[in-house]
């Protein structure tokens, strides 16, 4: 019975919920009781099974048993009534899943417990794998201590201000400076390199008064090194970051002329190693909450630049920031989602193209989150509002800071409960569902992609390849 053909499992994008368009009774049947677990309907399930048992481990043409729907929507009492039916828990859909490592991947702990409990000594190995395999995205590596404590030592960070081993980068107008040279850069290296300036070289330009001074951390360092500079103790190595934005060419004493301002995002700051990506990301953000609010958000008057750089202080002495949080007086981090939707019928996902994109890309849906918003209701509102479609149980994968100017990607898989498309026309100009295969296809450069995928630095390139590596048969 579990080869019952199922020819198509239909989708009311208005309700969210599977209607049927199967043509035999039996089919119908089965739509109706795959859509009750689907849904929850723990007194239709049990209903269902007292008159048609057969049904208990029936699978619909995606390989999917009532089990694992109810397993990937957390439906506890489903589950137990299943369980206690005698259904069988090591059936697998076709990307080789368990309703237990359904249930674990959409993190429903307690309906994974109930089916782990239920077979001991499962072999639950593939889910692990994947799970071991925490992405590292681009942008994300903290390569410098930053040390936050130092922050409010004047003494000490002044003394490493005038350290002839400090380390200083600089950017233009938030473009960061850089070196192509073949000897920096070395065999098999990253095609672009920080630029690393020295005290003497930006002697002049830390003069004048259009520049921005941002203390970023120590190198990291195994054991503490032997103290180099007089009045330099510690012997750690210090980076600033600089900012101005006057050309500051003719101000710079430098040797070779391999040197340039990149400009963001793309491919540009892409071409970084990981270390100095991650470097870029806590620089560019900070200089750009610097050129972005240089007075007072509150009352309008002049600040002063303290705590290394972390923090603008009103000079108006009864300013309200003064008093109670102000998170006006440090840096911005605006938080973003960022999301895989992935198909109820599970061999899917859903892609949007902005109108700005170039030609074939399309990309995960992306969106702020609002004032008062938690991460979930933001995904749910960002796909709808951009796609039309309805999402359900959201997991959270992985995050990346974005320093475009300060956004932290916050990257979700999602679970549609509709699949009819309709795009809003405005920030989204299409929209497709493409299957597995297809995405396959283009993350190993077949000949015939139908698509292209932002690149490996993005964390929707992220996303797209933690969804294919949940299928183990593909
Ligand atoms: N790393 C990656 O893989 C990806 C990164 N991203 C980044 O994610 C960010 C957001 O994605 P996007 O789809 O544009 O977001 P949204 O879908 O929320 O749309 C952006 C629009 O929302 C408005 N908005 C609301 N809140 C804010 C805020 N705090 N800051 C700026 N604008 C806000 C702006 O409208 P108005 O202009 O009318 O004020 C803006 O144009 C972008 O910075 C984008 O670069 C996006 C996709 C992939
Ligand atoms: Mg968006
Ligand atoms: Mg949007
Ligand atoms: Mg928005
Ligand atoms: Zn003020």
């Amino acid at each position: 019975m579990r080869d019952l053909p199922v020819h198509t499992l239909g989708y009311d994008s208005c309700v969210g919920t599977m209607t049927s368009v199967a043509t035999s009774p039996k089919e119908q049947i089965l739509v109706r009781f795959l859509d009750g677990a689907s849904r929850g309907d723990g007194a239709l399930v049990s209903s269902m099974l007292l008159q048609a048992g057969f049904l208990l481990n029936v699978s619909g043409d995606d390989g999917w048993t009532a089990l694992m729907l109810a397993a990937r929507s957390g439906h506890s009492e489903v589950v137990k009534v299943l369980l206690s039916k005698g259904c069988d828990t090591s059936l697998v859909n076709k990307s080789g899943q368990t309703a237990y490592d359904i249930a674990r991947f959409w993190g429903h702990k307690h309906v994974a417990g109930l089916l782990s409990n239920s077979k001991p000594g499962d072999d639950h190995q593939f889910l692990d794998k994947v799970e071991a395999e925490a992405p590292e995205n681009f942008f994300s590596r903290e390569s410098l201590d930053r040390r936050c404590e130092r922050r409010t030592d004047g003494k000490w960070l002044e003394a490493k201000r005038r350290s002839p081993d400090s380390v200083y980068i600089l950017f233009f107008n938030l473009n960061p400076l850089v070196t192509s040279e073949a000897e920096e850069l070395g065999v098999g290296g990253p095609d672009i390199k920080l630029r690393r300036l020295r005290v003497q070289s930006v002697q002049d330009l830390l003069a004048k008064p259009g520049t921005t001074l941002v203390f970023l951390g120590v190198e990291k360092q195994v054991s503490p090194p032997p103290p180099s500079s007089p009045g330099d103790e510690d012997g750690l190595t210090v980076w600033f970051a600089l900012n101005t934005d006057e050309d500051p060419t003719e101000h710079l004493k430098l040797s070779g002329s391999s040197c340039f301002f990149v400009k963001p995002p793309m491919p540009g700051l892409f071409a970084l190693s990981e270390e100095e990506a991650g470097v870029i990301a806590q620089a560019r953000s900070v200089l750009a909450w610097h050129s972005r609010y240089s007075f007072c958000p509150t009352c309008g008057s002049k600040t002063r630049v303290d705590e290394g750089g972390y923090k603008r202080t009103c000079m108006k002495e009864d300013c309200p920031s003064h008093h109670g949080v102000h998170n006006t007086c440090y840096p911005r981090v605006d938080p973003v989602v960022i999301m895989l939707v992935i198909h109820p019928g599970g061999n899917q996902c859903l892609l949007g193209r902005k109108k700005t994109f170039p030609p074939g890309i399309f990309s995960c849906l992306a969106g702020f989150i609002e004032p008062g918003e938690g991460i979930e209701d933001a995904v749910r509102r960002e796909v709808e509002e951009e796609s039309g479609i309805k999402v359900g149980p959201v997991r959270y994968i992985s995050s990346q800071p974005w320093p475009m100017p300060s956004s932290l990607m916050i990257g979700c898989l999602a679970v549609a409960v509709s699949t009819e498309i309709k795009v809003d026309g405005n920030e989204i100009e299409e929209a497709r569902w493409f299957t597995r295969q297809q995405v396959i296809d283009v993350l190993r450069r077949g000949s015939e992609p139908a698509f292209v995928l932002p690149p490996r630095q993005a964390i929707a390139h992220q996303l797209v390849k933690h969804w294919i590596g949940m299928n183990a048969n593909l």
